[in-house]
């Protein structure tokens, strides 16, 4: 990444018109500014950040928070209401794909009007005119109208154009269809790649695809900027703010608010909670905190929370006290990469474990077993542990810890992806040829 800015943006904001009926349309335009007949509506409003050259910038929200308002206003396709905007290059919109293709013109005229329409001259796409073929993969329907195209057909061709005429800055929506799924993960190869030296900026409801592929991330909640920065933050924010919705208005108790004693007096034993770890106050946490998660444990054999070796059983236990009565517990944990991926995760709603009702002023350890740790990559993992009240579908989370316990997965053999299966047999057969 260098220093040189490619897009600044200075409260860049949007504004719609919204009409109650059409006919209010038709009004407005006759009496044009002296009367009103709209309502504002602010999609965006005094967003401000500057992009950086070789930066891959995720952009999180949720549904109707203003994330393609600002792609397409990057892309030049809306026009801000107010603001400064800079763009400092060639943009590749991987948006609408296709849209401006003309239907009557064949896929060899529809690239080069395209590819001028970004700002290539004729010799420079003739350059790359083949590697877009290849991309497209269409063969001979190159040279037919693009009206005679399947939609798949038509989508290859506007990705492998945008894709292939050197842009300068990508802009992608996830929401982005372009076919059969062999293209798609050529698609997202090719995006890749680009990430390694060029400028993206990646809109997604795949908090996990930000983490991994993003330098960064902008989180963008009711139309404006609720945070900027380090890819693995932003997103928890973001989870944490999603979840909260869920569980405004709850009369929950002050965190510091006294325990009651537990009616059996077992305030703990050190015995049963060797190995343990006392949840420290800098552990990123939410939650009503009807149950407060005091201690966490990782442990496989004699090792805790240090190494956790692959093929060995592991136990993930964590003690607890319930601070209300919780009707309905389902209590869970994450495991996750250190990029912030989810790699496993379980919980007893999943596991089938039916859960009684857990009594408030009461202490509750619970322990997971697990047969076999999956043979993962070499490295570094945190265990995020949760308990919520409710269904999986419908529920208040009471604590949630982020990475609550960080340790090392040593693997019995190297997995080439993120993790492999324990056993595999080979069988090898010859025959005469
Ligand atoms: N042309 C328009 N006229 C009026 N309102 C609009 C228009 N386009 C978008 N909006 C509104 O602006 C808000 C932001 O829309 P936008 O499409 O940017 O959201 P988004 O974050 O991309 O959502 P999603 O994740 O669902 O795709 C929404 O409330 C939407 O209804």
């Amino acid at each position: 990444m260098s220093d040189e800015i490619v897009i600044s943006a200075r409260n860049l904001s949007k504004c719609y018109q919204i009409y109650g009926q059409p006919i209010d349309r038709l009004k407005q335009s006759i009496w044009r500014s002296r009367k009103k007949f709209f309502r504002e509506f602010w999609a965006l409003r005094d967003a401000s950040f500057e992009i950086r050259k070789g930066e891959t910038v995720g952009i999180v929200g949720s549904n109707g928070s203003g994330k393609s308002t600002l792609l397409q206003m990057i892309c030049g396709i809306l026009n801000p209401t107010a603001g400064e905007f800079h763009v400092n290059g060639r943009v590749a919109a991987l948006l609408e794909l296709g849209a401006g293709f003309n239907p009557e013109f064949s896929g060899r005229e529809n690239v080069f009007m395209n590819a001028a329409i970004m700002g290539l001259s004729k010799p420079e796409t003739e350059s790359c005119y083949d590697d877009i073929v290849t991309f497209a993969g269409i063969g001979d329907f190159i040279e037919q109208p693009v009206k005679t195209y399947s939609s798949g057909m038509y989508v290859r061709l506007a990705f492998a154009t945008a894709i292939n005429v050197s842009p300068d800055i990508l802009v992608v929506d996830e929401a982005l269809s372009v076919g059969d799924i062999r293209f798609q993960q050529k698609c997202m190869a090719k995006i890749k790649s680009f990430c390694e030296n060029g400028t993206v900026i990646f809109v997604s409801h795949d908090t996990g695809a930000v983490t991994e592929l993003c330098s960064r991330a902008i989180w963008i909640e009711k139309g404006e900027i609720r945070m900027d920065g380090e890819p693995k933050s932003v997103v928890e924010s973001y989870h944490q703010y999603m979840y909260e919705g869920d569980i405004n208005g709850t009369d929950a108790v002050e965190p510091d608010s006294p325990l009651k004693d537990s009616p059996d007096g077992d305030n703990g034993d050190a015995d049963t909670e060797a190995g343990f770890l006392q949840v420290s106050d800098d552990v990123r946490q939410f939650g009503n905190h009807n149950v407060t998660i005091e201690k966490v444990r990782i442990s496989s054999g004699a090792n805790c929370n240090g190494v956790i070796r692959s093929a060995e059983p592991c136990e993930i236990g964590l003690i607890f006290t319930a601070r209300r009565d919780i009707a309905s517990p389902i209590i869970g944990f994450l495991i996750k990469d250190r990029l912030g991926r989810d790699i496993i995760g379980d919980n007893t709603a999943l596991i089938g474990q039916n859960m009684s009702r857990m009594a408030g002023g009461r202490r509750y350890r619970v322990d997971f077993r697990l047969e076999m740790w999956p043979n993962l990559c070499e490295g570094d993992y945190t265990l995020s542990i949760a308990i919520a009240d409710g269904t999986v579908e419908d529920h208040e989370q009471c604590h949630w810890l982020y990475d609550a316990v960080a340790f090392k997965s040593t693997p019995v053999k190297v997995p080439a992806g993120l993790f492999s299966v324990l056993n595999t047999d080979v069988r090898i057969s010859q025959t005469k040829v």
